[in-house]
């Protein structure tokens, strides 16, 4: 009979699907299901997983959207065979920064829900607002502004907080809530990011906020331990600190915390064990950096819809152009992270525009022609030495870190005299783009991780050991060979086994931390001994190549150059429309 050991779920409530997946006691990963949001939904007018208010800068997604898919991904599993009985624990990841607003009647609906009925179905009025602030919203400049301020700075509310202010951050989006539906604010009962949303929905009441989630919000004090009243007073505002604080309730130290046992809707409906525990669920970011016991040398980059560069270590160096969160499960660590809006969908983007003139019309595989394109072309455009290099900022939505409005931009530089001119000269549009958009976003990543990457061994440039691809674009070898030349990493460039299931990989592995750890251990340890590098990763593209690494750092100047032109450029155009 076959080894009929316990299981453990992982989800990952992203921004375009919501993933299930089931691995055992051994790490090795035996169902996966997911629902596509755009391609299974019904109901909803939703683009990408989510619905926009250009006139606003809002974007958000439908609350109700993310209760359907968790009936279809556990149909979905139900389908493959999965013999929910011996799931002893679940745990999950959600989008960052995404908050839910619930209604007065939610803990009364949650707590009796009706396994004759579906999901949503039965929770539509436990919300008092039917949507969700996304990631990608950026409607909340105002805000954002008055944050930043309220400490003193942008640097004070990094050091205290992990992160200046950001357009997406909870605590700005609140007080937006706020001020824009007060009756609203003041009927909600409580207030969930989108990872202790998916957990309260499990557990059948609402869950604590996870203690490195908690950290996406510009509320929560780092070194203290707790919620900053005096974030909480501005975000509140007349509402108060207290009735804010009760909205968002307390955060348990433990990432592995045990929250209680699973609803007993999952056990009439699919047939889980009432023994099965719901763990704290976390940022997909967070859960990303639990897929693999990470060393502190080491990087990964998340190409989802969003990219995303982690790093966890034990330095707390916060600044304005970056992230500090508190590391998911082991107090003392931190998860560092970049975050750009302009990833996956920006890609694309060029992406089509090359098959559109190339006449390529839906191609089996979309990306071979921008693939092939982006490897014949040279690094940064150069054919010769002596030709300037191309570098341009392809942002289709507003961007994060540099803070710019969407739009192009198209440089020449010349690297020997420094000179640097906004030209289009010499580009072979759309063509030249597939190459500069990747290297584009990769020396990003370069430019702001460099205080934290140290010289692997004597003799070599500062730089990552291993960088690790992840997320939807880490099927991409071109990406991750381009991706290799500009970031270096002298162990080479991996790809995770479960190719973009990381973030749900890493949800799952909490769940089995959580669940079998002997008292005091952490979480490295214990996957660390049940990893096994041969099963589980790829290596997919060698990392540190000398020339490639120099000439990239040369372009580095560049591109540093070139964001401080274009921040310059609009901040007068800003200033002159006011
Ligand atoms: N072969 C590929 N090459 C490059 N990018 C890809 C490839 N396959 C998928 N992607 C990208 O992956 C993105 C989705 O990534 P995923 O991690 O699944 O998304 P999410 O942000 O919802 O977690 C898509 O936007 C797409 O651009
Ligand atoms: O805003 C951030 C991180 O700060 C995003 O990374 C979201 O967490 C959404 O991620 P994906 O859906 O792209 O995985």
């Amino acid at each position: 009979m076959a080894f009929q050991g316990p299981l453990y779920i992982g989800f990952d409530l992203s921004t375009q699907q919501l993933k299930g997946l089931v691995v055992n006691s051994e790490l090795k990963v035996v169902n996966i299901s997911k629902f596509d949001f755009d391609a299974d939904s019904h109901g909803f007018q939703i683009k990408k997983g989510v619905l926009t208010n250009e006139a606003e800068h809002e974007v958000f997604a439908p609350v109700a959207l993310w209760l359907q898919a968790l009936d279809g991904v556990l149909n979905g599993l139900q389908k493959q065979g999965l013999d929910f009985r011996r799931v002893k624990g679940i745990s999950g990841a959600g989008q960052q920064h995404g908050s839910v607003y619930w209604s007065q009647d939610a803990e009364g609906l949650l707590g009796n829900l009706d396994a004759g009925k579906t999901l949503e179905e039965q929770l539509r009025t436990a919300f008092s607002h039917p949507y969700s602030p996304n990631w990608q919203d950026a409607s909340t400049q105002e805000e954002c502004e008055e944050f930043d301020a309220h400490l003193g700075g942008q640097e004070q509310l990094a050091w205290v907080t992990g992160s200046k202010a950001h357009h997406r951050f909870t605590g700005p989006q609140i007080l937006r809530f706020q001020k824009k539906y007060p009756e609203v604010y003041k009927r909600t009962s409580r207030i969930s990011l989108v990872s202790s949303f998916l957990a309260s929905i499990l557990l059948g009441r609402i869950a604590p906020l996870d203690i490195s989630d908690v950290c996406g919000m510009n509320l929560w004090n780092i070194e203290k331990g707790a919620y900053d009243d005096r974030l909480l007073q501005l975000c509140a505002g007349t509402f108060g600190v207290e009735d804010l604080k009760r909205k968002l309730g307390e955060v348990p130290e433990d990432g592995g915390a045990h929250l209680g046992k699973i609803h007993e809707y999952f056990v009439k409906r699919y047939g889980f064990s009432r023994d099965c525990t719901i763990i704290s669920s976390t940022g997909d970011n967070p859960a990303t950096i639990l897929s693999l016991p990470l060393r502190p040398s080491d990087a990964m980059v998340s190409l989802g819809t969003s990219t995303t560069f982690l790093m966890s270590t034990p330095s707390y160096k916060p600044d304005p152009s970056t992230h500090f969160f508190n590391h998911p499960t082991t107090p003392g660590l931190y998860m560092f992270m970049l975050c750009y809006k302009n990833g996956g969908l920006a890609r694309e983007h060029v992406r089509d525009a090359i098959n559109e003139k190339l006449g390529v019309n839906k191609p089996a595989n979309p990306w071979a022609e921008f693939d092939r394109v982006m490897l014949q072309t040279p690094a940064v455009g150069q054919k010769m030495e002596s030709d300037l290099m191309k570098m341009g900022l392809f942002f289709p939505r507003p961007e994060i870190v540099p803070n710019v409005r969407s739009g192009q931009w198209r440089f020449n530089y010349n690297p020997e005299d420094g000179s640097l001119k906004e030209s289009a000269e010499g580009w072979n549009e759309p063509f030249d783009e597939a190459r500069a958009i990747v290297e584009s976003q990769m020396l990003s990543l370069r430019l702001r991780s460099r205080g934290l990457t140290t010289s692997p061994d004597d003799g070599l440039p500062a730089q990552p050991r291993r960088v690790y691809l992840v997320g939807g674009g880490s099927k991409n070898k071109a990406i991750a060979k381009v991706a290799g030349e500009v970031l270096g990493g002298v162990d080479g460039v991996y790809k995770l086994d479960v190719g973009d299931n990381a973030c749900a990989l890493g949800a799952a592995y909490n769940a089995v931390w959580a669940i079998e750890r002997a008292p005091a251990q952490t979480f490295e340890d214990l996957i660390g001994k049940r990893w096994h590098e041969e099963d589980f990763i790829e290596k997919i593209a060698d990392g540190y190549q000398k020339d490639a690494f120099e000439k990239y750092g040369r372009a580095l100047e560049g591109f540093e150059k070139m964001e401080a032109q274009v921040l310059k450029q609009e901040e007068s155009r800003r200033l002159a429309n006011k």
